[in-house]
């Protein structure tokens, strides 16, 4: 008799299997339906047995219950302590959701319980640029005008009057340009040329290469950039002075122009009026360095105020010059008067750095992938379906969004606590 197993023969079917063989099979099809029935049994149970809906998932992952949990009272207290100075521009830079690899502070934990407002952690409160339903994705806030109708010149007015540390200085009063000293200090100046110190491109105008405009470029909007301390305290300096929201601001450009190099006579008014963001109301440009020869800007059709020839301002470090783009009464409309240019760098590398202002949220529909559409490129009327859609409906018209920034000032409840707390720090910035 051989040993081990016997073969089966073959053609049997009722093939004697032995009886291990056949508690195997057992165990095998016990198994199979154990699986099956663990597949099947949630589905049955929740038909049986009606669940509610999990809680909506928002912003940073985490439920609402999650949310209410984690959320440090001290900071969503109505009459807590301020947030974290950096909140904004960490939100933006998606540290509410996730730890940047690589870098240690701020941890995610951190953001969190320092910026639980901005990410959206309190109890029934939104949080920064919250997710919006996919057909509102390029939708505009209608009443956070940022300079309403006759609000500009009292704008330039309120800034001269509030910052004599700045030594403001108006160059021209009709258009208003104004002239301000020892904005930046010069630890600032250089955070914005290092932190751009490899990412300069050759600048283009209105959306493209242009020979009107031949010099270099560097976008800060990547997180090195405008997460860095000094970058984003000077952000935001720029908009407690203008006293325009975050979200309205561009990310900065910082520019570089090598001798030869200049920026011909152009209006930075750029962008399609019906877009999310509204047209450029405001330029702040500030002086990097100081310039041996060359570079000024010049402003062809304003009047120096010599009254010989027309207003040319020197680069000088840490100074700045502001002006609007568009008309006190008229404030979606462009002032052609604020043409200017930048003139040819002579000797020694000039550079600067350009804020502009939106009528709206500029930040919230870049964020969102919308398009943002410019005038030199796009032209005046919408072409596409999409700024056809953007004009029909999710966007309002030329004529309502002259109404809706005509109207009387309306802030955002963020923007009227700034200026509350600003109120009681008796009119004082803390940057
Ligand atoms: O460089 C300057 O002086 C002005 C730059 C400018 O006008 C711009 O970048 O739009
Ligand atoms: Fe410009």
């Amino acid at each position: 008799m051989p040993k081990g197993n016997p073969k089966k023969p073959p053609g049997s079917k009722k093939s004697a299997l032995p009886p291990k063989l056949l508690s195997s099979w057992g165990f095998v099809i016990f198994g199979a339906c154990g699986v099956a029935l663990a597949i099947v049994m949630p589905h049955l149970l929740k038909y049986l047995f009606p669940h509610p809906e999990p809680k909506p998932r928002v912003d940073n992952g985490a439920t609402q219950q999650q949310q209410q949990q984690s959320s440090p009272k001290a900071v969503c207290a109505e009459d807590g302590p301020p947030e974290h100075e950096m909140c904004l521009a960490w939100h933006k830079a998606g540290y509410c959701r996730a730890q940047r690899r690589g870098v240690s502070f701020p941890s995610a934990q951190q953001v969190q319980e320092q910026c639980a407002r901005t990410c959206g952690l309190c109890p029934n409160t939104k949080g920064r640029n919250p997710p919006k339903p996919r057909e509102d994705r390029c939708s505009r806030d209608n009443t956070t005008a940022a300079v309403p109708e006759g609000e500009l010149n009292r704008l330039f007015e309120r800034i001269k009057a509030e910052y004599p540390e700045y030594e403001p200085t108006f160059l021209s009063t009709s258009p208003y340009v104004l002239h301000l000293k020892n904005f930046i200090s010069a630890e600032e100046a250089a955070a914005f040329q290092s932190t751009c110190k490899e990412s300069f491109e050759r600048s283009l105008a209105g959306d493209q290469l242009n020979p009107v405009r031949t010099s270099f470029q560097c976008w800060c909007n990547f997180g090195d950039c405008f997460a860095n301390p000094l970058v984003h305290r000077v952000t935001r300096r720029i908009n407690n002075l203008t006293n325009t929201p975050y979200d309205n601001g561009e990310d900065l450009q910082v520019v570089r122009y090598e001798p030869g190099q200049f920026y011909r006579v152009h209006h930075d008014q750029n962008t399609a009026v019906w877009a999310p963001q509204g047209p450029r109301v405001l330029t702040f440009f500030m002086y990097l360095n100081d310039v041996p020869s060359g570079g000024e800007t010049a402003f062809p059709q304003i009047p120096s105020p010599s009254g010989k020839g027309h207003l040319i301002v020197q680069p000088r470090l840490g100074h700045a010059i502001l002006w609007p783009s568009v008309f006190d009464e008229r404030p979606m409309e462009a002032d052609e008067r604020t043409n200017h240019e930048a003139m040819p760098v002579h000797e020694g590398v000039k550079f600067g750095a350009n804020m502009w202002i939106h009528q709206f949220s500029f930040k919230t529909p870049s964020e969102r992938g919308c398009e943002l559409t410019y005038v030199n490129t796009v032209g005046r009327q919408p072409q596409t379906r999409e700024h056809e859609a953007l004009v029909a409906g999710r966007v309002p018209t030329y004529e309502e969004t002259v109404r809706a920034a005509s109207q009387s000032k309306s802030l955002d409840p963020d923007t009227l606590a700034r200026l509350d707390a600003k109120f009681k720090r008796g009119g004082r910035d803390q940057v």
